[in-house]
């Protein structure tokens, strides 16, 4: 499909139309934005997208506008006035921005060559996820205040959030709720499988509202629990369930924003080199699939890219479906030759997940992976001629066979050799070994006194590879998802013979210090989403009678 193009041949909405939703599955159609947003996840199991992806045809008009005011400009075409008053979406997002610590929001620096780093973590809690979820916890708040109007006590709508995570959207999430009034919010993070700081940044908490749980597993199996919970009759009776993942389609639809601000940033920093309309290429660190697909949807919207570089750790099922075509949960640990740390005792778990330096991204199945996918069955659908109708139930019924073969026989693949074409014109990927992070880490400090954190190096290490093949001084954005401080135990490891290099001085953010010291509530919980079910219910109980 050409640059920019609706993904069907029917007229994207304007901006007083209302944006409808479909599931990724196909049984679910016609939803509004405040429906997609509350549900979280589709009964059928699917992924919400919208109907039309909006085309942004005035979108180089966009180049000198503030991060709020793009915001505006980007959310206003897919939430329509009908549904959130301008001047109310307006007050969400200049709100959910005042909380940063950048005035730009999401500062573009040059780092080497001709890469720039996109610092994403000057949000409350130092990651990328603070972008969406400063936006989303008072998305929340704004529709349930609407909601609850006249309304007092059990008839109040009450949201009870799950989700599930391998570090930085537990905390960003919990910063982006904490408080707020009928929402209650249940974290599942992998016990000991997350960085000491995330851990203390979410459990440190005490508000009445936030209930951490720490599960018995890996982050998958806390993305299993979650899924399950939502797909579970019994619960979604007496819940309103409320997701904060990244199968929540506002989180996708904020992270866009910053795909347009930095591309012109850039275009400010290259006046001679870049102008507006070039292409870009973008390395983005992933894990779960939602930051590179926001990156994708501002593409067909027509933001002008040449590649989008899917830099993953050493669990590399993404990058091995752009290798063979197969998605399979089975993960191909490094050899030797690679680099990779085995020798060298990083645990590689029977589950199949292995430990990296880079945590937040030690995920096996890319949750989001499956709203592409439904994209490249849609494309692939359409080659054959019929109608948008069938084009769209074409693809649904391929991405609920394409997951029913994953999870019934641990993958699916090779797909259509199409497919994969159609994949790799606009992706490609890249695998960065532990060794490879560390490195990149050390090589960045000494050459230009900057410290990565080890998922941001990840993606600057498949940035340089990245730009081996691009034309001589094609300028890549490579996105920066985290602050160094979170991950002390790598960037330790990476600079520790440094001559200087002292972590407490040249790292650590006020914010963090003593935080060790504070009082911590976690309740631990087996890998059983019945358990975790029950627990849910008797909080929430305790947290209404204002128990807790
Ligand atoms: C620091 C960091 N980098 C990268 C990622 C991967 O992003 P995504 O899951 O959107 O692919 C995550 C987790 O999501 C993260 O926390
Ligand atoms: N890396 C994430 C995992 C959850 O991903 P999400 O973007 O779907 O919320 C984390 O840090 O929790």
């Amino acid at each position: 499909m050409s640059n920019g193009a609706v993904p069907n041949g029917s007229p994207a909405p304007t901006h007083t139309q209302s944006q409808r939703y479909l599931s990724t599955r196909g049984d679910d159609s016609g939803l509004s934005f405040e429906d997609v947003v509350l549900k979280g996840l589709a009964s059928d199991g699917g992924l919400y997208i919208p109907e039309q992806v909006p085309t942004a045809s005035q979108w180089e008009s966009w180049k000198d506008l503030s991060f709020v005011d793009l915001a505006y400009e980007v959310l206003s075409l897919y939430v329509s006035p009908s549904e959130i008053p301008a001047e109310d979406l307006k007050d969400i997002i200049r709100r959910s921005y005042s909380t940063f610590r950048a005035d730009d929001v999401t500062p573009l620096l040059p780092l080497q060559d001709n890469i720039h780093l996109l610092e994403l973590f000057h949000g409350p809690t130092f990651a990328f996820k603070d972008v969406a979820l400063q936006f989303l916890g008072n998305l929340f708040e704004y529709f349930l205040v609407r909601r609850n109007e006249g309304k007092t006590g059990r008839d109040r709508y009450h949201l009870t959030v799950v989700g599930a995570t391998s570090g930085d959207t537990g905390s960003a999430a919990i910063y982006g709720l904490r408080g707020k009034k009928d929402v209650s919010v249940f974290m599942l993070h992998p016990k000991g499988r997350v960085s000491p700081i995330q851990e203390l940044q979410m459990t440190t908490v005490l508000d009445a509202n936030v209930h951490n749980l720490a599960v018995t597993g890996n982050f998958d199996n806390c993305q299993d629990i979650v899924k399950a919970l939502f797909a579970d009759p019994d619960i979604n009776s007496t819940h309103k369930l409320g997701a904060v993942n990244s199968i929540n389609w506002a989180r996708i639809l904020a992270q866009i924003v910053y795909y347009f601000y930095s591309y012109f940033s850039l275009a400010r920093q290259r006046p001679d080199s870049f102008k507006i309309g070039d292409k870009v290429r973008y390395s983005v660190p992933s894990g779960n699939f939602g930051d590179i697909l926001a990156g994708y949807f501002a593409h067909r919207m027509g933001l002008p890219v040449d590649k989008f570089v899917i830099a993953t750790n050493e669990n590399d099922i993404l990058d091995r479906f752009w290798k063979t075509g197969r998605y399979e949960k089975q993960a191909s640990y490094g050899s030797a030759a690679e680099g990779g740390l085995e020798s060298d005792g990083v645990k590689a778990h029977e589950d199949g997940v292995k430990e990296t330096l880079s945590p937040a991204m030690d995920i096996l199945v890319s949750s989001n992976f499956e709203r592409l996918l439904w994209f490249l069955a849609y494309e692939f659908a359409s080659s054959a001629g019929m109608d948008d109708e069938w084009n769209k139930k074409q693809a649904g019924q391929e991405v609920s066979s394409w997951l029913a073969d994953l999870k019934n026989k641990g993958g699916f693949g090779p797909v259509y050799k199409d497919v994969l074409e159609t994949a790799r014109r606009t992706f490609e990927s890249e695998r960065v070994s532990d060794q490879e992070t560390l490195d990149t880490i050390r090589a960045l400090y000494k050459d230009v006194a900057y410290v990565l954190d080890p998922h941001t190096a990840v993606g600057v290490e498949a940035a340089k590879r990245s730009a081996a093949r691009a034309a001589p001084g094609a300028p890549l954005i490579s996105l920066s998802t985290a602050h160094p401080a979170k991950f002390a135990g790598a960037v330790t490891l990476a600079l520790k013979d440094e001559v200087g290099f002292e972590f407490d001085s040249k790292v650590l953010p006020p914010e963090f210090v003593g935080l060790d010291k504070k009082e911590k509530r976690v309740r631990d919980v087996e890998n059983d989403w019945k358990a975790v079910r029950e627990l849910v219910k008797e909080e929430v109980e305790e947290e209404l009678k204002g128990k807790r």
